[in-house]
């Protein structure tokens, strides 16, 4: 009897601890999934330096001097693009980066798909950032097709994945609404038509981190509106998306949170409705 009431016992305080522990993976389950950072910016400062760029050293009169007398080395111009922006992205969220020209948005950008160091400060990121911009290198010499196989070959994708989804990305892309552009090099295709496959490629694969350069500035309405759809399905699938783009329209139909920078700064950061209405004052007022 007393072993059955210990058995009793034992298998009570498995139960409770069963309970526990189901009841902390829940937990685990939900709270990470609503607030697990992905990417966190911490006070970054980015500089280009720009060599032959100083003022007052470049004419060839100085250059000549700098060799007779071999004082001075080439001359160091250093441009500070991003001066301590300090942020933490979550999953789920979709993020548009907004700022006048030569704010620092595409150099963040950029920054945070580590394809720029940053001179002070830290940027950490959970999981594999890909930068989608009007840049992406696809090979002009090369078919809409061959791009796609080595677009999504560059992207993780097996090829069978790449020979499976081949079709839906060109269908998504429409290069082939007019004509059979698929089958013809990318020199061929107008700037659109280009950028729109670039974006097609990239959104055929869920991202952890999505970086989105003025890609959506560039395909007509219709494309727009679809590409729009595509974000809020990434968003869904987990990852966090970044969008630069100066098409306030694009930011407020997209993204829930806008991170606006001026001259390098972190002006603002919050809910979209909320930076866009000031963003909108203040480049109103500027145009004054
Ligand atoms: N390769 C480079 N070398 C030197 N300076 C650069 C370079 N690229 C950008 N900059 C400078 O860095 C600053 C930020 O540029 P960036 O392209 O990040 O701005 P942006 O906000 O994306 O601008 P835009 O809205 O015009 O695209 C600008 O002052 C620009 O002149």
């Amino acid at each position: 009897m007393a072993e059955q009431r210990a058995a009793d016992g034992a298998v009570a305080v498995a139960d409770e601890a069963g309970a526990a522990a189901r009841a902390a993976a829940e937990a685990e389950r939900q709270a990470p999934q609503e607030r697990r950072p992905t990417v966190v910016a911490d006070d970054v400062h980015i500089y280009y330096r720009v060599y032959g760029g100083a003022r007052s050293r470049g004419s060839a009169a100085n250059a000549l001097r700098r060799m007779v007398t071999r004082k001075g080395g080439p001359s160091v111009r250093v441009v500070r693009a991003v001066k301590g922006v300090t942020f933490t992205a979550y999953r789920g969220e979709a993020i548009g980066l907004i700022g006048t020209n030569g704010s620092g948005k595409s150099t963040l950008l950029r920054a945070v798909a580590g394809l720029l160091p940053v001179e002070k400060g830290a940027i950490y990121t959970d999981g594999q950032p890909s930068l989608l911009g009007v840049n992406a290198a696809l090979m002009n010499d090369l078919t809409g097709e061959r791009n796609i196989a080595l677009g999504g070959l560059a992207m993780g994708m097996t090829p069978e994945q790449v020979k499976a989804r081949t079709q839906a990305i060109i269908d998504f892309s429409g290069i082939n609404d007019n004509d059979d552009f698929a089958s013809l090099p990318m020199r061929t295709y107008s700037s659109g038509m280009a950028a729109r496959l670039r974006f097609s490629i990239a959104a055929a694969k869920s991202h952890d981190v999505l970086l989105i350069d003025e890609a959506l500035a560039t395909g007509d309405a219709r494309f727009q509106k679809r590409s729009e759809e595509r974000i809020r399905e990434l968003r869904k699938e987990a990852g966090t998306v970044f969008l630069v783009s100066h098409n306030n329209k694009s930011i407020r139909d997209t993204c829930d949170r806008v991170i606006w920078l001026e001259q390098g700064l972190l002006r603002l950061d919050g809910p979209t409705d909320e930076v866009l209405k000031e963003y909108e004052a203040y480049t109103k007022a500027k145009k004054k």
